[in-house]
């Protein structure tokens, strides 16, 4: 049971890691905070919420593991090295084309009751 408490302890070091260091990270969860508002405004219906929170998991988890990436590619790599850039390039498209589906999810489910 320790054991369980203790790796939620480590989840939420990683959290606040990303959090404290990552601009982008701390962009998203602002965004996602602003869209539950709306949401609560606009009285989403189940199935339009459940859409909103896969569209904010996948942006915070792809956020995460970005960040997880970029950390080892600085402690296995910290001299420039063109696969290096081509890892953290690449993890970086994962969280832009996670942020552009959130993006279209969004527009789909708001966009009709702004008009
Ligand atoms: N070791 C490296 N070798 C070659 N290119 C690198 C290396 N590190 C970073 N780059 C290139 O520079 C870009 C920006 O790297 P950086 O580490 O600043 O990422 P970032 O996404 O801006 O991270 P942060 O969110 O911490 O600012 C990478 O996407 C990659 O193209």
């Amino acid at each position: 049971m320790k054991k369980f408490l203790k790796s939620f302890i480590y989840s939420f070091n990683g959290l606040s890691y990303a959090f404290r260091t990552q601009l982008s990270f701390r962009v998203h969860c602002l965004a996602a905070v602003l869209v539950v508002l709306l949401g609560l405004y606009f009285k989403l219906n189940s199935y339009e919420w459940l859409w909103i929170a896969i569209a904010i998991a996948v942006v915070v988890i792809l956020e995460l593991v970005n960040t997880a990436i970029e950390i080892l590619v600085d402690l296995v790599s910290p001299e420039q090295n063109p696969k290096a850039g081509a890892i953290k390039d690449v993890a970086s498209a994962a969280v832009l084309i996670g942020g552009l589906m959130a993006l279209v999810i969004g527009l789909i489910i708001f966009v009709p009751k702004l008009i």
